[in-house]
């Protein structure tokens, strides 16, 4: 049998999941597992170079006939303590703002954030230098006290809206053997279950608190209500 061709995220975020991976045993011969920042994560599975991808949910609206293929997602019920805009001045007074490369989902969040929930018209940048910036995954630790301004896109998005969000889920971009994907989803949830032991292996930092971020900020079940939001998100990309 071909094997499942599957791109997980490389962040901390992922490191329940990767934990759960890890301890899969046999089932591990049925996939080819690789580790890639989100924007790789995208690519790839749009480009049918892997099977499932833990995918930028922003991303989805460019896979033809994708599915959803878990229960489990990245995400969180307000802050996340990971998706930021960082900024020189508060978001009411934002012009320009440079995204981050490594993202899908809280490019297109800052986006829709600043033009519905702040109502300013910002020009987005990929390079150099501007009011503010997107930043994401591991490289925002210890940064929250470094800017004068800090807004957690999850809460923002949840003071929005009243909903939990969904950064990034579980897709294939074709239909798969059912069995596997029941396997799969075992082996998300045993992670999911463990990831107070999955945190153990990780060097632990002074400048943040990778207990409360795992444990509490990451929220993993993909709820009815994510789903809805996933919803309300992609109707709001569309109609930038
Ligand atoms: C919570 C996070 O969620 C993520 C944000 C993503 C994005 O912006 O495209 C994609 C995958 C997740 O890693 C994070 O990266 O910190």
């Amino acid at each position: 049998m071909n094997k499942i061709r599957v791109s997980a995220v490389s962040y901390t975020n992922t490191k329940p999941f990767a934990y759960g991976l890890k301890h899969a045993g046999a089932f591990l011969d049925k996939i080819e597992l690789s580790y890639d920042i989100p924007s790789d994560c995208a690519t790839k599975l749009i480009n049918n170079q892997v099977d499932i991808g833990l995918v930028p949910v922003a991303a989805l609206l460019n896979i033809p006939n994708y599915e959803i293929v878990s229960d489990y997602c990245i995400g969180s019920v307000g802050a996340v303590n990971s998706v930021f805009i960082f900024s020189d001045k508060p978001a009411e007074e934002i012009r320009s703002v440079r995204l981050d490369k490594q993202s899908r989902t809280s490019n297109n969040l800052a986006k829709v954030l600043l033009k519905n929930y702040w109502k300013v018209q910002v020009k987005f940048v990929e390079d150099g230098t501007a009011d503010a910036f997107v930043e994401i995954g591991d490289r925002t630790f210890g940064k929250t006290d470094k800017y004068p301004f800090v807004y957690d896109m999850g809460e923002e998005w949840m003071k929005f809206t009243g909903l939990p969000f969904a950064f990034a889920v579980w897709a294939s971009n074709k239909p798969l053997d059912k069995n596997f994907i029941k396997e799969f989803n075992e082996v998300l949830k045993f992670g999911v279950e463990h990831r107070a032991e999955a945190l153990k292996e990780l060097e632990p930092r002074s400048d943040f608190d990778l207990e409360d971020y795992l444990l509490h900020k990451l929220d993993y079940p993909l709820t009815a209500e994510k789903r809805q939001a996933i919803t309300k998100f992609h109707h709001l990309i569309e109609s930038l």
